[in-house]
């Protein structure tokens, strides 16, 4: 059984009459027991609410909410063992390390001992042993953030849920703690539900992807599943894919405004259909070997490789991986050829 299960739920701000924008639009979810579900979506697309609904701090307009089997309709959130960790940490100034991570544990009634032999192997847990005494002005944002985490952790929630976890820290320690927190979830077995609008921290933390758009889920599925396949052109332009093109599908080729495009066996056939070619799909070949050639209008260093921006007459703009040494300069003309294997189709196509 689901340790989360949402049954269509729905939240509509501004009363329940038909025309409020559900800010949560019939969404089921379940989440298993140690499973880390992360939910990305641009702002607005309902991330905070769902949160909210599971936490027991926003009422729902319609459906239910499971834990455990059993429906929390009526439980409030201090009742239904849930463990929350915010964006803005919110530690409390005016006590120290140790009365921070101690906190769910006194609203929970542990003795003293119990509560520093706790704290003190949360502590540790999360990297920063022996700093109980410290005062929170006088840590950096991350360990703050580790603070807050082992704070939440405290009370051995059966879920806990993080917005915006790491959101206010720079990249390179987001991209650190983001690791450390996978292997800590691992190692105690906790059941995460998190939510995030960047998506490389998803993709990082999460056995599970799930991407709202407005309200509804759009995408579920494991990190690679969803940027292997992304849905529709929503998901595939939310994860950074812009070569989105219209296509009419006959075989195993795509008629598009960039010229012909092999897509994979077996892929559904006619007008109307949406293709996505990765940049890493699209290769460079001299403009005199091709049938059609575009004109290069910009190059960004991206670390790994060069993103070479392309333009074709009356056809959208096309972005290439390139390797640095490969790179175009601004104003070459170029030819180029895509490869299947980078070719997803997506939906929207209609009977041929
Ligand atoms: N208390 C409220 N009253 C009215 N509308 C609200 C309220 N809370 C949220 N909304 C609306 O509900 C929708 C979903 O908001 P929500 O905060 O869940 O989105 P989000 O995906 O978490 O966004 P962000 O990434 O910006 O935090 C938005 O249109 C928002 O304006």
């Amino acid at each position: 059984m689901a340790l989360l299960t949402l049954d269509d739920a729905t939240v509509r701000f501004g009363g329940a009459s038909r025309t409020a924008h559900a800010a949560l639009d019939r969404v089921d979810l379940e989440v298993a027991e140690h499973e880390i579900v992360c939910v990305l979506g641009p702002s607005g697309s309902g991330k905070s609410t769902l949160l909210r609904v599971v936490a027991g701090l926003q009422g729902l307009d319609g459906g239910r909410v499971f834990l455990d089997g059993r429906d929390q309709s009526g439980v409030p959130a201090h009742r239904r063992g849930v463990g929350l960790m915010f964006q803005d940490h919110q530690l409390f100034p005016q006590r120290d390390v140790g009365g921070n991570v101690a906190f769910g544990l006194r609203m929970h009634g542990a003795v003293r001992s119990e509560q520093q032999y706790r704290v003190r192997e949360l502590l540790a847990l999360v990297g920063l042993p022996g700093a109980d005494g410290r005062a929170v002005a006088s840590l950096s944002g991350g360990e703050q953030q580790r603070v807050a985490l082992a704070r939440a952790l405290a009370p051995r929630p059966r879920l806990l849920m993080l917005d915006e976890p790491l959101g206010q820290l720079d990249r390179s320690l987001r991209e650190r703690l983001v690791v450390e927190l996978r292997e800590l979830f691992g190692e105690l077995g906790t059941t995460v539900l998190a939510v995030t609008h960047d998506q490389g921290e998803a993709f990082a933390l999460a056995d599970r992807v799930v991407v709202m758009r407005d309200g509804r889920i759009a995408q579920s599925g494991t990190p690679l599943e969803v940027w292997q396949h992304p849905a529709d052109e929503f998901v595939a332009r939310f994860l950074g894919f812009d070569n989105v093109v219209d296509a009419t599908i006959v075989g195993e080729a795509a008629d598009t405004p960039w010229g012909k495009v092999p897509v994979p066996a077996g892929s559904p056939q006619g007008r109307g259909a949406k293709i996505l070619v990765r940049p890493a799909g699209v290769r460079l070949v001299p403009a005199a070997e091709a049938r059609s050639t575009c004109t290069v209008t910009a190059r960004t260093f991206r670390g790994t490789h060069v993103a070479v921006h392309l333009q074709a007459t009356g056809a959208p703009r096309l972005e290439a991986a390139c390797a640095l040494r490969d790179a175009p300069e601004p104003g070459d003309e170029v030819g180029v050829a895509f490869d299947a294997g980078e070719i997803v189709v997506l939906d929207g196509l209609s009977a041929a």
